[in-house]
């Protein structure tokens, strides 16, 4: 089977329909992830199959969980999922925080050539960035434990009124026990990905205050 008939079927167990154009955007940032792989190493994966399901699904499996439109992916790394999410939600304001300078020039690369208006990349560390809005969502996969990520990020979510999310592999019960106030689990949601067997979990975090 082509890629292109995998992300076909991959979208449609996740329910998500989309244009043709935007399935070849989405193969199109798969290329590049593994173009600039060979320099910037950006992931483990090498395989394109594994790409798809490993990156790609994993992001998008998450999108009825997600709240809208400001979006900030923290430690966004090759764009992950703050990419295939602003390529498949392009009324939403995706900001990329990464504070790595290679990566970040990979970001801001993938943009111009994804033609990605939506998003904007900030090359500085999450803990020193403030927006002056805030948002909806302060999200991150493979990142930190949860209570890092609440300490380092918290504030943006805070700002905005906003939730953070938190992408897990098995279901995490001792970083969900160590979570320090004012901040508080509102839910944990399975999450399924097509060709993948391993556990996901999305874990939805609430500041308290
Ligand atoms: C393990 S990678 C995960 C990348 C991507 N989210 C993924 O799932 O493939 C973690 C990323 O966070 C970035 N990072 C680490 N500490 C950071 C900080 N304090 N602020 C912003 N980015 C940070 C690293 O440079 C790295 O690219």
């Amino acid at each position: 089977m082509n890629l292109a008939t995998q992300l076909a079927d991959g979208l449609a167990a996740l329910g998500v329909s989309l244009p043709d154009e935007t399935q070849a955007r989405l193969l199109q940032y798969l290329a590049l992830i593994r173009k600039w792989n060979r320099v910037h190493n950006l992931t483990a994966m090498r395989e394109p199959e594994m790409i798809l399901i490993r990156h790609l699904f994993d992001s998008l499996a998450i999108l009825p969980h997600i709240a809208g439109s400001r979006i900030v992916d923290v430690g966004s790394g090759a764009g992950l999922p703050g990419i295939p999410l602003a390529l498949v939600r392009p009324e939403w304001q995706v900001v990329l925080l990464e504070s790595n300078h290679k990566k970040a020039v990979f970001l801001q690369q993938a943009r111009i050539e994804l033609k990605l208006n939506n998003v904007e990349i900030v090359a500085e560390r999450v803990e020193n960035f403030r927006s002056a809005s805030g948002f909806d969502t302060v999200i991150s996969r493979a990142f930190s434990d949860l209570a890092d990520f609440v300490k380092l990020a918290g504030h943006l979510a805070i700002e905005g009124g906003g939730r953070l999310a938190a992408m897990k592999g098995v279901y995490p019960h001792e970083e969900l026990a160590q979570l320090p106030p004012p901040f508080v689990i509102e839910n944990v949601f399975p999450v399924v990905v097509p060709g993948l067997e391993a556990k996901r979990h999305l874990v939805m975090i609430k500041p308290g205050v």
